[in-house]
């Protein structure tokens, strides 16, 4: 892969595809780790004379315009950040976007509006995409990607734009690849993965390839109750994939056959609604009432995980263990995030909401070996994959 040294940026319109995907309290940013780990390689840009055009996703708008998912607040806190102005474009490729981009001058910084509002980025359809990609392309001379939590995704301003502007990969993209790298290049035994969070079918098929390299994992989150109901529990109103089941229950089977140990929860803190002023108690995990959602694993879970983390040698760590941003649905994530810095492994905890959780919970980020932006792309990265995104940058 070029780095930004191998492109002449000075006086030219870059286009930095950026992970800005940061959790929103209305308009107001509650976590800023991504917007903090786009800053080098901009201000890198901007110090060599580039006229700056970061373009991002925010949430899963579907292709649509959607106020509640606007990028603004995020023009913004990067504007704070960087000590500068940020322009801001209220549309993604189109008249507004082009403006912004033809004023900017050099060393300045731009941030176009959410690239999901238009349904061409996120397109199965490669004519699409292609499409939306040639309009994005219009806005710049040269390409950046330094978008690492996106890059797992075939969208147009990740993978077709790249192959229609000289291109680089950004600071990110590059340390985050050298720190998982080291996952996959023999991690020292044992090796233990914890999953959880919410994205449950995006990150399942995960499991497929950590049978084959991981020595325990360990499943919390979201990702529990397909577990629970593979294994022919109840799983009352929490979060459940059906049609994952019989998927769930091969990867147990094949898990008993090449002694990769799974360990589960064995209790589960069960509320009555989704709200942090729920009426909630510990249940056992094979008998959770019928109408009651499982919102975080329960203390002797929590104390299970810890000891089953606790003579790993390698942790990788993605998705929260409940729902953390709620103070009752917080301990068992607390408890994961405490036993992967008790084991003294090489820990690593990737994704948006599991770094923005370790923050929030009050954790120091070094206390961990390293905090990744991206939860699904470190996922498929560690699952040897190909990337879309990164595979755009090679070319
Ligand atoms: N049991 C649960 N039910 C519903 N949501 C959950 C549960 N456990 C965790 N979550 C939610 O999962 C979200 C994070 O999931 P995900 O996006 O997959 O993680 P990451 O961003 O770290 O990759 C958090 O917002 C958290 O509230
Ligand atoms: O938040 C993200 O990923 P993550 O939750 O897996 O860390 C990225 O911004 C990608 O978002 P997406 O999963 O909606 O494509």
């Amino acid at each position: 892969m070029r780095t930004i040294e191998d492109l002449d940026v000075a006086g030219n319109r870059v286009f930095v595809r950026a992970d800005l995907n940061v959790p929103l309290d209305g308009d107001r940013i509650t976590d800023d780790g991504r917007i903090r780990a786009s800053l080098p390689t901009i201000e890198k840009l901007r110090s060599r004379g580039a006229r700056v055009i970061v373009g991002a996703h925010l949430g899963r708008p579907k292709g649509e315009v959607r106020p509640e998912f606007s990028l603004r607040p995020v023009a913004a806190r990067l504007g704070e950040l960087l000590g500068t102005d940020v322009h801001f474009a209220a549309d993604t490729a189109g008249e507004s976007a082009r403006e912004v981009s033809a004023a900017l001058r050099d060393g300045e910084v731009a941030l176009v509006e959410n690239l999901r509002f238009e349904p061409g980025e996120t397109s199965k359809d490669e004519a699409e995409r292609g499409a939306f990609a040639d309009r994005l392309a219009r806005l710049a001379d040269l390409y950046v990607g330094d978008g690492f939590g996106a890059v797992h995704r075939r969208h147009a301003s990740v993978f077709d734009l790249p192959r229609r502007l000289p291109h680089a990969a950004g600071g990110l993209v590059f340390t985050e690849v050298g720190v998982l790298r080291r996952l996959t290049e023999s991690p020292e035994r044992p090796y233990a993965v914890v999953l959880g969070g919410s994205k449950v079918s995006d990150k399942l098929g995960v499991i497929d390839n950590l049978l084959g390299t991981a020595d325990r994992i360990l499943v919390g989150g979201g990702m529990v109750f397909t577990f629970l109901a593979a294994q022919g529990h109840e799983v009352g109103a929490s979060l459940l994939e059906r049609d994952q089941i019989p998927t769930v229950q091969e990867y147990l089977r094949r898990a008993a056959e090449r002694g990769v140990e799974f360990v589960l929860p064995v209790d589960i803190v069960a509320a009555d609604r989704f709200a942090a002023d729920a009426g909630h108690d510990v249940v056992a995990a094979d008998a959770i009432p019928a109408g009651r959602m499982g919102l975080d694993i329960g203390p002797r879970s929590a104390e299970l995980f810890a000891h089953k983390l606790a003579d790993a040698k390698t942790i990788f760590w993605n998705g929260p263990m409940g729902v953390f941003e709620m103070a009752p649905f917080a301990g068992g994530t607390r408890a994961v995030a405490q036993g992967l810095i008790d084991s003294g492994a090489f820990t690593v905890v990737g994704g948006g909401d599991s770094a923005a959780a370790v923050r929030a919970l009050g954790f120091e980020e070094s206390a961990f070996g390293h905090i990744s932006t991206g939860g699904g792309a470190s996922l498929e990265y560690l699952e040897g994959k190909n990337l879309p995104g990164i595979a755009a940058l090679e070319e």
